[in-house]
């Protein structure tokens, strides 16, 4: 059987989300600390630990099949990479910031200004579009600093809280888009690599169902069962089960992670008891 190439980051904001989703995904690995080069153990998977900017091109040369990066590197690229699943971390957004001074209208406020950014392509396709001309200088790093020493009037660049454009007086004025990491696929991928990553790609999505999901038990009057089942969203019907007590059942359900504060209120308004909601490691429809 042939072995599936995963490029993955080797340090920095990406690598150990991405190793925890392969784990979580029952592939076990080594954290790449010592190693550019990992086979796992249980599964037909070779670990490439790799610069994340370096990644779109060893996909897109086909050096490796299958890599796990941040999706703004993607768009800066501008080939067509196949992106197969968003993985919901690392969740940013690619930024237009300018001097809080700035008395900003539109992004025409920008024409023939020098804009700082580590994203040239993304840059230029943006203002392109919006029919405004910029002078770009490329930088690969502390791109917040630019205008506060002269370099540049403005800058593209990721803000994810905002503390790092706070803390240099700057403000966010346009979000030219959002990105997080993702699972992208190279154009080279043969029918063989192709069946272990359909294999790599329902377990994740197996994990990130769960991720997203909690599971919920509650005792319910047995005349209840009907009003609770109406505020529980269920993947095909609920399960009830006979309690020892007389009348009472036990009721399960999976409920949306971000909204079971929500659902518990109104469960006990109708009648819901001894509510326990768990973590749910694996979800498979
Ligand atoms: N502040 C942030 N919050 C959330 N996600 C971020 C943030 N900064 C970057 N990212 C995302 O994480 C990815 C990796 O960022 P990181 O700073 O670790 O690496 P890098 O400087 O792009 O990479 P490398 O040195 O590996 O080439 C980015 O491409 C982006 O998608
Ligand atoms: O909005 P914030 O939460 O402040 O995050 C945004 C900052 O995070 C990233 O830098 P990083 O910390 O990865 O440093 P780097 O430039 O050395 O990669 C990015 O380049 C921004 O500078
Ligand atoms: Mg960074």
């Amino acid at each position: 059987m042939s072995t599936l190439k995963i490029a993955i980051q080797k340090s920095g904001r990406l690598n150990e989300d991405s190793i925890q989703i392969l784990k979580d995904a029952g592939i076990s690995i080594d954290n790449g600390i010592d190693q550019l080069k990992a086979e796992a153990s249980n599964f037909p998977l070779e670990v490439l630990y790799l610069r994340n900017s370096d990644i779109p091109q060893y996909l897109i040369d086909g050096v490796v099949d299958i890599a796990i990066v941040g999706d703004n590197l993607l768009v800066e690229k501008g080939n067509d990479i196949e992106v197969i699943q968003k993985l919901g971390f690392s969740k940013c957004k690619v930024s237009v910031a300018v001097p809080k001074a700035f008395d900003y209208k539109s992004v025409q406020d920008l024409n023939g200004m020098r804009i700082a950014t580590s994203y040239p392509k993304t840059v230029l396709d943006f203002f392109n579009s919006k029919g405004v001309t910029v002078d770009i200088h490329q930088i690969s790093g502390s791109v917040e600093i630019a205008p506060n020493i002269g370099l540049a009037d403005a800058i593209v660049d990721i803000v994810s809280s905002g503390s790092t454009l706070f803390k240099n007086n700057l403000k966010e004025v346009e979000v030219i888009f959002k990105s997080e990491a993702v699972l992208a696929v190279s154009p080279k991928v043969t029918p063989e690599s192709q069946k272990i990553i359909d294999t790599l790609k329902f377990r994740i999505e197996s994990v990130l169902r769960a991720r997203k999901s909690k599971y919920i038990l509650m005792n319910v009057p047995n005349d209840k069962i009907e009003a609770v089942g109406k505020i529980l969203p269920v993947l095909r019907s609920l399960t009830v089960l006979p309690l020892a007590q007389k009348g009472w059942s036990s009721v399960h359900s999976v409920i949306d992670k971000d909204t079971f504060w929500d659902v518990i209120d109104q469960l006990k308004e109708a009648g819901a008891e001894g509510i326990l909601i768990c973590p749910i490691e694996k979800m498979v429809l």
